[in-house]
């Protein structure tokens, strides 16, 4: 007799097998349910299946219109255009006050922007990092005992998004509603925003640049205050420096210009050789004084109506830092730049002399210019009224590279140059370099500006040698002497320094001393 072997093997899969005591059960329960099922309750289930989206429709169109209703006569609302700063200001206080409390699940990607520094990373084909910012179209939300609604249309949305200078924040148009009639809520929502926007920038310069069409000034990077104690020259006209401006941001100041009917105007000239701190200048001032700078580059301005333009978009209390500013025209003949091949504007010097203080020119700012080629600007730029104060900045000195020594190699927040207290000297720290003490370390810095040649190298020549010995001073102390006869060789060998003044590779800063004196042009 066949025993039934195979059968039996199945049926005990049946029994174990889990899923297919599932299907079972399944099986069982539809089998149930369409016995017992009535044709005509099929039928009523289609039908309404297939209304639903009717009435999903005439929903929707029932609520805009109520909402329509409701926003004329119980919504008071403020639009922010696309790119206006105060749409940043309000949009990112949105979205850390409201939407990264609630649970996010809609994101925008966008390939992270490198700086405007940073342009070989944009041309390389490195993979870039992506950002997410929270994404929202409308959000309610309750502030300070009213009910607000924010919206930004889509549209706009997807606009801004296309455009690559844009870094998806406040690029598309904002609407602000309260519920109620009146518009001083949103007003105090908005100056909250402005305050929360100040409290996070404190500790930055804000830089505006025109954006890559020349439209819009936009904020191209947002750099760590620089310390002015890191930028090198001459003390003495460091002090003068800060006083003049610390006095004509002084309130006193603005009503005595006013008062005696005077344009409430200042400007400063920083000029010297290439490398020197101007441009580093600008921004640690800007940082000091807490403005915002917007700098503009005058060989790629387009030409004056573009020049008035600009200048009308600047707010009054600000920084305006015009650079290169020996590229400006002066009577339409080409200079030696133009013929070799470098970038001139199109800007005229009277189109510069109108917006620096024509007649609809604001007042309150404080405008710095900088030229590498003093001896190039027309008398009618720099007089008085104009420029109020030229500074020079000039090759380092001796006393100045001591004290980017010890800037270089005091201690940084770990503290990991200096031990602690005395008994720690001579210790040897993590990559087996000795610890140095504070005492060690003046005497190093002396022997290093020892080795230094007054007024021969700019600072960022010396911060390159530094660059190579970021991690030991000992080894920077004891280099410098042969980086100096290297580089001295190269200065004397070297045609394609540029030369100011006098004539001299060498004399460099002697050559803008021959035009200039240090410090005030008054
Ligand atoms: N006086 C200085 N003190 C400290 N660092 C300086 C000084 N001058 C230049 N540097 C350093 O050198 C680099 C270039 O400086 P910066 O761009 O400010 O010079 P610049 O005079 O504006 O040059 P350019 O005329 O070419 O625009 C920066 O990294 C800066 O830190």
């Amino acid at each position: 007799m066949a025993r039934p072997f195979h059968l039996g093997v199945a049926a005990s899969h049946r029994l174990f097998d889990p899923s297919l005591q599932g299907l079972d059960i399944l099986r069982d329960v539809i089998g149930r349910w369409a016995s017992g099922l009535d044709i005509t309750r099929l039928g009523s289930l289609a039908a309404c299946v297939g209304a639903a989206p009717a009435a999903w429709r005439f929903l929707r169109a029932a609520w805009r219109e109520v909402y329509g209703w409701v926003r004329q006569f119980f919504i008071s609302s403020v639009t922010i255009p696309a790119r206006d700063p105060l749409n940043r200001h309000v949009t990112n206080w949105i979205v850390a006050n409201v939407v990264q409390h609630r649970s996010i699940r809609s994101f925008t990607a966008r390939t992270q922007q490198a700086g405007a520094a940073d342009r070989a990373a944009l041309l390389k084909k490195t993979r870039r990092d992506v950002q997410y910012l929270p994404h929202f179209e409308t959000v309610w939300f309750w502030h300070d005992g009213c009910l607000f609604v924010a919206r930004r249309p889509s549209e706009g949305f997807n606009a801004s998004a296309a455009d690559p200078a844009s870094d998806g924040i406040g690029g598309e148009e904002l609407i602000i509603g309260c519920l109620g009639r009146s518009t001083e809520p949103i007003r105090r929502l908005i100056q909250n925003c402005q305050d929360y926007a100040d409290k996070h920038s404190q500790y930055f310069v804000i830089i505006y640049s025109r954006d890559r069409y020349g439209m819009t000034w936009q904020p191209k990077s947002r750099k760590p205050i620089r310390r002015l104690e890191t930028v090198h020259f001459d003390d003495r006209l460091k002090h003068e420096l800060l006083a003049d401006i610390r006095k004509y941001l002084d309130p006193k100041t603005k009503r005595l210009y006013q008062s005696r009917s005077m344009p409430y105007r200042r400007g400063y000239l920083f000029y010297g050789p290439p490398g020197t701190g101007k441009s580093s200048l600008s921004t640690a001032l800007a940082g000091e004084f807490g403005l915002d700078l917007y700098e503009v580059r005058i060989p790629s301005v387009a030409n004056d109506q573009d020049l008035e333009q600009m200048f009308q978009e600047i707010p009054p209390r600000c920084l305006v830092l015009l650079e290169d500013i020996d590229a400006i025209w002066v009577n339409r003949e080409p200079l030696d730049d133009e013929k070799n091949g470098k970038a001139r504007s199109n800007c005229t010097l009277s189109g510069l002399l109108n917006v620096l203080d024509g007649v609809g020119s604001p007042e309150g700012r404080i405008v710095i210019m900088t030229t590498n080629k003093p001896d190039r600007l027309d008398n009618a730029l720099i007089r008085p009224g104009r420029i109020d104060m030229k500074v020079m900045l000039g090759n380092i000195s001796p006393k100045s590279a001591e004290q980017m020594f010890l800037r270089m190699f005091m201690p940084d927040a770990d503290g990991s140059l200096l031990p602690p207290s005395a008994e720690d000297k001579n210790t040897i720290s993590e990559d087996g370099k000795p610890l140095i003490d504070h005492g060690r370390l003046r005497k190093l810095a002396s022997e290093f500006a020892a080795q230094i040649p007054e007024n021969t190298f700019t600072p960022s020549q010396l911060q390159g040698f530094f660059q190579l010995h970021l991690d030991d001073p000992i080894e920077a102390a004891s280099h410098i002497s042969s980086w100096v006869e290297r580089e001295l060789s190269g200065i004397s060998s070297d045609d394609d320094i540029e030369i100011v003044g006098n004539g001299h590779a060498n004399g460099h800063a002697n050559g803008y001393a021959n035009g200039y004196v240090n410090g005030h042009a008054r």
